[in-house]
């Protein structure tokens, strides 16, 4: 697996070995040691996944202190596009986002440090995302900030959003309890 930095320190690309043979492929995403030995949380709490369809848009979620959490995500059926952002006071990039498209045929994870809010936009007739999270689901901490808010250039100015995410306040409205941690 190779571990590509992001432009938001702390945040991988991560492009697993797809092995493939007559009867499809084969693909590990997650091996403890190894996330451990690249300085990543590898001790998972929680692991779950979402379906959607075509022209849904999740996010930009996060969990705040003390439940905040580090998210591996990977999409195992069609294709979205996916964006993070650096929640994180005193971060070189406090407020910048990264936009990568996942896909099922290609198989790259993204590693998000805890601080830094996610959501995607799906390109494909139906998505299936699945995420592994270090902290369990904190619904009181479970949280968000407006889709376009954050200076991200969504393929669609009228996505398919759940009321929660179309009533979150946006990114220069929120006040950030995430801080920083220089990386190694
Ligand atoms: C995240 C979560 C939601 N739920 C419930 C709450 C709600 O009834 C239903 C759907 O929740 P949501 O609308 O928040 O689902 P969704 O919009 O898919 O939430 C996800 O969005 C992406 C962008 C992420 O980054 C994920 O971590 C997660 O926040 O599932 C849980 O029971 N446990 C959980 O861990």
């Amino acid at each position: 697996m190779k571990f590509l930095p992001t432009a938001l320190p702390g945040c991988f690309l991560l492009q697993p070995n797809i092995l493939r043979d007559e009867r499809g492929c084969f693909v590990k995403v997650f091996h403890q040691q190894t996330f451990r030995e690249q300085g990543l949380a590898a001790d998972f709490a929680e692991e779950y996944y979402s379906v959607s369809r075509r022209g849904v848009l999740r996010g930009l979620h996060f969990q705040t202190p003390p439940h905040e959490h580090a998210k591996l995500l990977y999409c195992v059926q069609g294709k979205v596009l996916d964006a993070a952002v650096d929640l994180r006071v005193g971060s070189p990039t406090y407020g910048q986002h990264i936009m990568i498209e996942l896909d099922a045929e290609h198989g790259q994870a993204l590693y998000l440090a805890p601080g830094v809010a996610h959501g995607f936009y799906t390109l494909s007739e139906q998505a299936l995302m699945v995420y592994k999270v270090t902290t369990t689901y904190a619904p009181a901490h479970d949280t968000g900030i407006l889709w376009n808010s954050a200076g991200i250039v969504w393929p669609d100015q009228q996505p398919i959003l759940s009321a929660r995410d179309r009533g979150f306040a946006p990114l220069a409205e929120f006040q950030s309890p995430f801080t920083y941690e220089a990386q190694p």
